[in-house]
């Protein structure tokens, strides 16, 4: 840490969950400024190319509907050009380092509220004066309400619902505010948002809690450009390690994946998760590639440079990249 603090980027505005996650991680610390990007890929570019940025917050996945899209395609796409020029070359060592790194990961749990610009006499009852309803919010949302959002549908049939896609839960509810001023009385507009996000912005909660799965968590990850971690402050803890790694394989040879996981099984690595993007290298590569990301624990005191390993899973894989090596956070025990 320099002496004028911390700055940490995260998807804003004020009111988000990723500011919350933003919050959760760094509020020990003194010092820190809070800065925010509006929109997932900003919170990657910025702390690329802003030397004065030290760490982003993004999401990763939800406990509802999984993978945040968004991220895990701006963690490949940065694998991908130099995935290339392997390609073009005759290098043997197939591992790409990536210019970012995973430091920590966070959880919050998630309550999305219904959210009115205007109050309603008689709450969501009210809904039933209108013809036509508009409801904003981040398009990773819509999965975690659809059983409140279409109960909704049935109790108003004659009601017009329209879902619009915001850059954020807490920019929705500004979008909800600024669209209601200038709208005819026949049409509501409404967000999707944290109970924080309401109240910041001085709107009406009509519906609380209204996620499908009470409990429903975010995963966040904190990144940090490698070439500053070399002092990595976030101390490891008695909790397992968990490395989150990318690959690819040779497609065309049966049990070229799980020759790779058999690596994991060889030297006693347990893995914790598995998923996949499409990796679709350019127009002159085959459609269906894919990239793997899994993640796997490890013992806090097993050797960081774990040479053994990585030749194994260089040899296994096409390429592969190790994006970080965090301590679990206690909260992905919570239910
Ligand atoms: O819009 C926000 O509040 C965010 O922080 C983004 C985000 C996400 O992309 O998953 C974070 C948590 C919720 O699951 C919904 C939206």
């Amino acid at each position: 840490m320099n002496e004028r603090g911390l700055k940490v980027l995260f998807l804003g505005p004020e009111g988000t969950y990723s500011h919350q996650a933003a919050l959760q991680q760094f509020q020990c610390m003194p010092n820190v400024e809070y800065l925010p990007a509006t929109s997932i890929p900003q919170c990657f570019d910025k702390l690329e190319k802003d030397a004065s940025i030290n760490y982003s917050v993004v999401p990763l996945e939800n406990s509802t509907n999984g993978q945040v899209v968004f991220s895990y395609d701006l963690l490949r796409d940065r694998m991908m050009p130099k995935a290339l020029s392997f390609t073009a070359s005759t290098e043997t060592n197939n591992r790409i380092q990536a210019d970012i790194e995973v430091v920590a990961e966070q959880y919050v749990s998630i309550t999305h509220c219904l959210i009115s610009p205007i109050k309603l006499s008689n709450g969501i009852e009210s809904l039933g004066k209108f013809q036509e309803v508009i409801i904003y919010s981040h398009p990773q949302v819509w999965g975690q309400v659809d059983g409140y959002l279409k109960s909704l549908e049935e109790k108003f049939p004659q009601l017009t619902f329209t879902r619009t896609d915001c850059s954020s839960t807490s920019a929705s509810v500004n979008q909800c505010l600024q669209s209601q001023t200038a709208c005819p009385d026949s049409i509501l507009h409404l967000a999707i948002a944290s109970e924080t996000a309401a109240r910041l912005y001085k709107a009406h909660i009509i519906g609380h809690s209204i996620n499908d799965k009470l409990g429903n968590t975010t995963r966040f990850l904190v990144l940090a450009r490698r070439e500053d971690m070399r002092n990595n402050m976030f101390k490891h803890s008695e909790l397992p390690q968990v490395n989150l790694l990318t690959f690819t394989i040779r497609q065309d040879d049966p049990g070229s994946l799980v020759d790779v996981l058999n690596v994991l099984k060889i030297h006693s690595l347990n893995m914790c998760s598995i998923s996949s993007r499409p990796f679709h290298l350019n127009e002159d590569d085959r459609n269906w590639r894919y990239l793997f990301f899994i993640e796997y624990y490890t013992d806090k005191n097993a050797p960081e440079d774990n040479e053994t390993f990585y030749k194994d899973i260089s040899e296994k894989s096409k390429q592969w990249c190790l994006w970080g090596t965090f301590s679990r956070n206690k909260m992905y025990y919570h239910k």
